[in-house]
């Protein structure tokens, strides 16, 4: 199979890598020209625009035999080679570079061609986007961070199943295999299901922290790295967070060095717990790590006019700035 991808940063890079790997090929765009270069150095054809890449897949389309096999025999097709459509994977940073790509790809996307996005967009953008364009497309939450370089990633899709099943030699090799991906279901329900991890994830992340942080301040002079060590070999809570949470005390130190106090990110999980809102399911936990990271980044007004209230009502101290 051949494919596109466009947005080579960490993520789309490894897609990049892998693809060739399993034995495919690869056209790859990124604004960056440097980017591109360094794919077009690990085998991939590089494109200079992203009408070049469609053009460019275009071409190696006409002149490769169609493999189409299964459910596509849902979809209208006449049978010829020539009409095969492209395979296009985006992996840009969600929002306005999503809809910028596909507005440079829309004059060329017929309805034989599939597009993936496989970066952490909101699921109504995707619900949007997949109705906007004459492609197929797919919306793809992937999980495994940078370390999917080697393991390969756990991919939730959603949209149609005819371009699932199409892009499935795709998947398994982006993927750490066929189990490391699936259909969730229709357009939006993929990033959906990865709205919801990375909420999970926020949640087990506060969880660790607070654990750790305890065991940081409290009666034992604890070596926190062998704490994760031990839990990580057979306790009920391990897990590759906790293997993380094992590296940062080795690679940072029992105090975690010079790391600041303030955690950036969160868009995602606002997405969650706007989502739960809405719902009316209480995500009080996903709420609570949400709020964390807030916290972290400013100086609390209401934590101000606490304590001059404590002076209000009962004349305690009120701690000053600067003293
Ligand atoms: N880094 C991570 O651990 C994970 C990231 N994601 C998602 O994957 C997506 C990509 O993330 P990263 O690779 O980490 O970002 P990155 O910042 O490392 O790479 C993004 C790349 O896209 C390129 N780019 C930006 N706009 C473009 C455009 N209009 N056309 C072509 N190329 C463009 C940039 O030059 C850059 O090389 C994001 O949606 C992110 O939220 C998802 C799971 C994990
Ligand atoms: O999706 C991810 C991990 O699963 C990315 O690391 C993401 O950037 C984390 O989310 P946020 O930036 O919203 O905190």
């Amino acid at each position: 199979m051949q494919l596109g991808v466009i947005g080579l940063g960490r993520m789309g890079r490894i897609v990049v890598d892998r693809v060739l790997d399993a034995g495919h090929d690869v056209v790859a765009f990124d604004l960056s020209a440097e980017a591109t270069a360094a794919a077009a150095e690990a085998g991939a054809e590089p494109a200079d625009s992203v009408a070049d890449l469609y053009e460019r897949l275009s071409e190696g389309e006409r002149s490769e035999p169609s493999n189409r096999t299964g459910s596509e025999a849902t979809r209208e097709d006449d049978g010829s080679d020539a009409d095969e459509g492209v395979r296009i994977w985006l992996m840009v940073p969600a929002g306005d570079a999503v809809d910028a790509t596909l507005d440079d790809l829309e004059p060329h996307l017929t309805d034989d061609d599939v597009v993936v996005d496989g970066g952490n967009s909101h699921f109504e953008d995707s619900v949007r986007r997949a109705e906007a364009t004459d492609a197929a497309y797919l919306d793809c939450g992937t999980s495994g961070g940078p370390a999917g370089a080697e393991l390969g990633f756990s991919l939730m899709v959603g949209g149609p199943a005819w371009a699932y099943e199409e892009l499935t030699p795709v998947f398994d090799a982006v993927a750490t295999g066929p189990a490391g991906h699936d259909r969730m279901g229709e357009a939006g329900s993929g990033h959906y299901v990865k709205m919801v991890h990375n909420g999970v994830e926020y949640a087990l992340m506060q969880a660790y922290g607070e654990g750790f942080e305890l065991l940081h301040e409290g009666r034992y002079d604890l070596d926190l790295e062998a704490v994760a060590r031990t839990w990580n070999n057979g306790a009920v809570i391990r897990s590759w967070l906790l293997e993380l949470c094992e590296e940062a005390f080795r690679e940072e130190g029992n105090d975690l060095g010079d790391v600041a106090d303030r955690v950036e990110g969160g868009s995602t999980g606002t997405w969650t717990v706007q989502e739960a809102l809405e719902q009316e399911v209480p995500v009080p936990l996903i709420y609570q790590a949400l709020a964390e990271r807030f916290d972290s980044r400013r100086e609390r007004f209401g934590r101000r006019l606490a304590s001059r209230l404590r002076y209000g009502f009962g004349r305690h101290d009120v701690p000053r700035n600067g003293e």
